[in-house]
């Protein structure tokens, strides 16, 4: 790359606020927040919403909580227009819901928009036009005077035909475009010059709206400029100052959260962060960071499925899987370590019964967002003995001992680096069943019976009927409990070499479905370790089983 520093690009000259105060503020609360989805979100479709899509997703914002929605740009097109007067004819907006509406400054698009919003109880009227250098160079060949009148001129229109509809509540939101590539000095000239015309008061607020209409700098840049408007503008008790990131460098939602400390009191924004070129701010991803810092959101994102699906279907544009909080595989880990610690982590929570969420590589419970734990851990050639074991646990109840994990999870490890592939919990526990519960061998279990020892009556005696090497037997020997009496007459009747290193047992399900699961570590004369597992309804056969299972494994 020929790449002369500074020749093609140059960087953003910092804001000169050495006293800012917005790095030391905490978010303690949520901002008013506005939808823009169905306005910047829909102008940047490639097919935009038709009335159908748009009015799904109306209503979806609604049951989310969203109070200001802006649904189009009426004076732009018929089914911006007709989908305004729908909801209004139709009394599609609840009370305390405001629909906002945004028109340039534009004499015969200010009048078409306010044809658009007669009759709703409530309006925002969204006015705007680009203030910043390049734009009034390039665009508009006007100086920062010439702008101003604009935006004067615009506003004043505004003012007329909001007086000329009492009926309405007609709130007013001016935005200088491309806000932060103005001069900070301009912009809040041209902000007080619409102020003049508005006169909003602290009773009346007006919204000044501060876009990245182009995000160019780091979101410290924006926080500053932020703050300083906050400082800066005239009555601010009269204003509620929004923020309108978009995501060019990837930064929108960080930008808003420093706003938001900044002093912004409202984010305009998209669900997932749809909107022209790389998005608008994500509100979801903003509300959902709120919520993990213990601050409710004011916003309903506990079906995320829901809000994937929704907005999957409006905007014909997928979710991606790694997106923030929606993305399909969030809540999933592949990787061996993660896995382990996630396992630890919900064990350690259970333990403890504890309220609040402590889970290593989960920073928020799956469930809250209306996900299950089904996906948390799923099984790839990443993974370790913790995952598989997770899964079989959480799955069909089998609480592996950790050297059995350990050595299932090679069976497993071999597998998975054969195909390449994912394998499922179902998968899984077929090997498992196949590895174990039916291990191959000479030997096979059919039943038992256990007596005191009539010459001692701390020992057992048990006789057990098998079948090995295709022939039924009755095996016999006594111990001091059915382990160890079976293994003796295993010994005895076929020459088993075994000994019995570790014993564990659990149940899993409950009353007449309760089933136990029994667990045996052998070792072989050589000190090699084997495992067996054995499942039945009685304890007793349970464990006789997974000798068995250790008997056959130890001679493959
Ligand atoms: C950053 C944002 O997202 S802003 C919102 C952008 N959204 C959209 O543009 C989607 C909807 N827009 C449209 O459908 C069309 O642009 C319309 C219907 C609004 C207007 O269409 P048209 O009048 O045909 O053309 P166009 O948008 O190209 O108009 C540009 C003219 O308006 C002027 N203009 C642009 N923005 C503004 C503004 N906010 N205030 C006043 N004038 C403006 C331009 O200088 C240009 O003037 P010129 O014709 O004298 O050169
Ligand atoms: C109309 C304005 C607020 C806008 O969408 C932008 O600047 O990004
Ligand atoms: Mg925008």
């Amino acid at each position: 790359m020929n790449f002369v520093p500074g020749e093609k690009y140059k960087a953003f000259e910092p804001i000169n606020l050495p006293d800012r105060q917005w790095p030391s503020k905490v978010i303690e609360k949520a901002p008013i927040w506005c939808s823009v989805d169905l306005r910047d979100g829909n102008q940047a479709l490639i097919e935009p919403m038709g009335h159908e899509r748009k009015l799904r997703m109306f209503r979806h914002l609604v049951s989310l909580g969203f109070k200001e929605i802006e649904v189009g740009f009426p004076s732009a097109s018929q089914t911006d227009f007709d989908f305004v007067r729908y909801l209004i004819d139709n009394n599609e907006i609840p009370d305390g819901v405001k629909i906002q509406v945004l028109t340039q400054s534009r004499e015969e698009l200010i009048r078409r928009t306010f044809e658009a919003v007669q009759g709703a109880k409530e309006a925002i009227v969204h006015l705007y036009n680009s203030t910043s250098t390049l734009q009034r160079r390039v665009v508009f060949d006007m100086d920062r005077e010439g702008i101003k009148q604009i935006a004067i001129e615009g506003a004043k229109l505004v003012r007329q035909l909001a007086d000329e509809m009492p009926e309405t509540k007609i709130q007013m939101e001016y935005s200088p475009e491309s806000f932060t590539q103005t001069e900070l000095d301009y912009a809040c000239e041209v902000c007080g010059a619409v102020m003049d015309i508005w006169k909003p008061t602290p009773d009346n607020k007006i919204i000044i709206n501060l876009p990245a209409t182009v995000e160019v700098a780091t979101p410290n840049i924006y926080a500053d400029q932020i703050e300083w408007m906050h400082r800066n503008l005239p009555n601010r008790d009269c204003i509620i100052l929004s923020l309108h990131p978009h995501n060019d460098r990837g930064t929108g939602v960080a930008a808003a959260e420093f706003g938001i400390m900044a002093g912004a009191d409202r984010v305009e924004g998209t669900l997932f962060g749809n909107g022209e070129r790389t998005g608008n701010v994500d509100v979801v991803n903003i509300a959902m960071n709120m919520y993990t810092q213990g601050v409710n959101p004011e916003l309903d994102f506990s079906n995320i499925n829901e809000v994937v699906r929704t907005v999957e279907y409006c905007n014909q544009l997928p979710v991606h899987p790694r997106h923030p909080y929606g993305g399909e595989l969030v809540f999933t880990a592949f990787s061996g370590s993660h896995q382990d610690a996630i396992k630890k982590g919900f064990a350690a929570l259970k333990q403890a019964n504890a309220e609040l969420w402590e889970i290593p590589y989960l920073p928020i419970d799956p469930q809250d967002l209306g996900r299950s734990y089904d996906a948390v851990i799923r099984v790839n050639s990443q993974s370790g003995k913790g995952g598989v074991a997770y899964l079989l646990q959480e799955d069909y109840g089998i609480e592996l001992p950790r050297m059995l994990q350990v050595e299932f999870s090679k069976v497993i490890q071999k597998i998975t680096d054969e195909t390449g592939k994912e394998l499922s919990s179902s998968f899984i526990y077929d090997v498992f069943t196949e590895e174990y519960l039916e291990a191959k061998g000479d030997l096979s279990f059919v039943n038992h019976q256990t007596t005191v020892d009539t010459h001692a009556s701390e020992r057992r005696v048990l006789s057990a009927n098998v079948v090995y090497k295709g022939e039924e037997k009755t095996v016999e020997g006594s111990g001091t409990g059915p382990i160890d009496a079976y293994m003796s007459a295993l010994k005895s009747s076929i020459g088993v070499d075994l000994s019995v290193n570790d014993y564990r047992e659990h149940t899993t399900g409950f009353g007449a479905d309760a089933v136990a699961v029994a667990y045996v570590e052998m070792r072989k004369p050589d000190g090699t370790p084997v495992y067996g597992v054995g499942r039945h309804a009685n304890i007793v056969t349970a464990s006789l089983r997974a000798i068995t299972s250790a008997v056959n494994r130890a001679a493959n």
